[in-house]
C-alpha cells in the first residue's frame, strides 16, 4: 500500500488548475446508462473511483474509452443489471446505478452497500423514493433486488436532503410515466450538474439547486457530450494548502459560488482571498485566527472539507470548535493530528481545537479520502518529515495530487 513522503515548511508558490468534479462524475457516468449509444464525458478526472465506476461499466455490458479527460461511453449494447460484489465492495457510489438501471431495464441487483469508516450510510431514502416510483425491492444475505413493471411518477419528501438520494431518484424519475416531485431535494452544485446533463439527455428535469426538483417523465433518452463541473472540494483544499504554508497560490478553474462557505471561513479566520471570475488567490500571511465551523447540506459548510479545516484551525490562533452534523464518525483525523502535536479534544460530535504553534511531522495514517487530504496538509504545514500511509482513500478523490503539490514547490513523494 501506497504512502506519501513529504519534507513541510516550503511556502507554496505559482498556479494550481482545478480537475473535474468526483462527486459530479460519478452520478453522471452511471447515468449514461439511460441513454442508448455513445455518450462523452469531459473533464472527467483520473481517480480511483473513476475507474471502478469504468469497471463497473464494461462489467454491465458497455464499451469504455478514454481519451486524455475524456470518457467515451458506449451503452448500446449493455447487457446486464447486476453489479458484482467483488465492484459493489470497492465503492458505495456504485449505489448510483440502482435508479438508471431500473429505468432502463425495470430491474438492478446489487449488493448491499457497507457503511463506511466516516459512518454507517444507509440507504433507506434511496430505496423510499424508487419504491414511490414504483420499484420493489427483494433483499436477501448479501444482495438487494429492485424489480418495476412500470415506473410512475410521484410525490416524494426526503426526511433528509440526501445527495445521493436526491441523485438516484432524479434519474430513475427521466423515463417514469408522469410528474414527479422531490421535496426536499439536496440543493449541492452536483445535483444542479446532474439535471443539467440529465436534460442535454432530453429529460426534463427542473428546480435543482431548490429544495424541489419536478421531473416530468419522458419515453426515450439520446447520448450526448457533456464536461462536469470543477471540483469544489479539491479546489477548497488547494486553498488551505496555500494559506497553511503561507504561500501565494493562484487555484484556477473553480467556481466560487460553489465554496463560498469555503471562502466565508478562510476570510473570517483573516486570510486574504482574491476572487476573479473563475480563479481565486491566496496570498497567506503568518497569524490566522480560529473559528467555529459547522458542517451542514449545501450551502452550508460542506463536510468534504472539514478535516482540511481541523487541520487548517489545528495552528490558528486561539480556540475553535468544529461540529459535524453529517456524518457520525467524521472526526477521526483528529487522532492522527494529534500525533503531529496538535491540540484536539473531542465531545460528542464536536472537536476543539486550541491553536498550537507547529505542527511535527510523523507516520500517520489516512483514514478515509478527506482524512487523507488533511494529513497531507498537516505534512506540508509541519516542521520534518511526515509519512500518510494508506493514501489509496486519497487516490479516490484527488488527481495528480503529488504533481500539484510539487509544481507549487512542495517537497512530496509517493512511495508504493
Ligand atoms: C459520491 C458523492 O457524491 N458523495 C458525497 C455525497 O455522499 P452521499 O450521497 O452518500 O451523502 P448523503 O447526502 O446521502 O448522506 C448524508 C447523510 O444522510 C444519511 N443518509 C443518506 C441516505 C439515506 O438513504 N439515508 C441516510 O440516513 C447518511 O448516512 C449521512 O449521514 O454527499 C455527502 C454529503 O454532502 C458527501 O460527503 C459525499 O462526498
Ligand atoms: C465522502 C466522500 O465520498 P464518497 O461519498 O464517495 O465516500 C468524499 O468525497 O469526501
Amino acid at each position: 500500500m501506497g504512502k506519501f513522503i513529504i519534507n513541510g515548511g516550503q511556502h507554496l508558490q505559482g498556479e494550481v488548475q482545478i480537475s473535474g468534479a468526483k462527486n459530479a462524475v460519478l452520478p453522471i457516468l452511471a447515468g449514461t446508462v439511460l441513454a442508448e449509444g455513445e455518450c462523452t464525458i469531459g473533464r472527467v478526472p483520473h481517480l480511483r473511483d473513476v475507474k471502478v465506476m469504468q469497471e463497473v461499466l464494461t462489467t454491465l455490458g458497455a464499451k469504455v474509452k478514454e481519451e486524455e479527460d475524456k470518457l467515451i461511453i458506449d451503452n448500446k449494447g449493455l447487457s446486464s443489471y447486476e453489479i458484482p460484489e467483488s465492484l459493489m465492495r470497492k465503492m458505495r457510489a456504485t449505489v448510483f446505478l440502482m435508479g438508471p438501471l431500473v429505468a432502463r431495464f425495470g430491474q438492478f441487483k446489487i449488493s448491499q452497500p457497507g457503511g463506511c469508516s466516516i459512518g454507517t450510510r444507509p440507504i433507506d431514502l434511496h430505496l423510499k423514493g424508487l419504491r414511490a416510483l414504483g420499484v420493489e425491492f427483494k433483499q436477501g444475505h448479501g444482495f438487494l433486488e429492485g424489480k418495476a413493471k412500470k415506473l410512475t411518477g410521484a410525490e416524494i419528501h426526503l426526511d433528509f436532503p440526501s445527495v445521493g438520494a436526491t441523485e438516484n431518484i432524479m434519474m430513475a424519475a427521466t423515463r417514469a410515466e408522469g410528474k414527479t416531485l422531490i421535496y426536499n431535494a439536496a440543493r449541492e452544485p452536483e445535483i444542479v450538474d446532474l439535471q443539467n446533463f440529465l436534460n442535454q439527455l432530453g429529460a426534463n428535469v427542473r428546480g435543482a439547486g431548490t429544495d424541489v426538483i419536478k421531473i416530468k417523465g419522458v419515453k426515450k433518452l439520446h447520448p450526448v457530450e457533456y464536461q462536469v463541473i470543477p471540483d469544489r472540494i479539491e479546489a477548497g483544499t488547494f486553498l488551505v494548502a496555500a494559506a497553511i504554508t503561507r504561500g501565494d497560490v493562484l487555484v484556477k478553474d473553480v467556481i466560487p459560488e460553489h465554496i463560498e462557505a469555503v471562502i466565508a471561513k478562510l476570510t473570517e479566520a483573516g486570510i486574504n482571498l482574491k476572487v476573479d471570475g473563475d480563479q481565486i488567490r491566496v496570498i497567506g500571511q503568518d497569524n490566522w485566527k480560529g473559528v467555529n465551523v459547522k458542517t451542514l447540506p449545501y450551502p452550508g459548510f460542506a463536510t468534504d472539507m472539514q478535516a482540511q479545516f481541523m487541520t487548517f484551525l489545528s495552528i490558528a490562533k486561539g480556540t475553535s470548535v468544529i461540529t459535524e452534523t453529517i456524518f457520525e464518525n467524521r472526526l477521526k483525523h483528529a487522532d492522527e493530528l494529534r500525533r503531529m502535536g496538535a491540540e484536539v479534544k473531542i465531545e460528542g460530535n464536536s472537536a476543539i481545537i486550541t491553536g498550537v504553534e507547529k505542527l511535527s511531522g510523523t507516520t500517520v495514517e489516512a483514514t478515509d479520502l478527506r482524512a487523507g487530504a488533511a494529513l497531507v496538509l498537516a505534512g506540508l504545514a509541519s516542521e520534518g518529515k511526515t509519512q500518510v500511509e494508506n493514501i489509496y482513500h486519497i487516490d479516490r478523490g484527488y488527481e495528480f495530487l503529488t504533481e500539484k503539490l510539487s509544481d507549487l514547490g512542495a517537497n512530496i513523494s509517493r512511495k508504493e
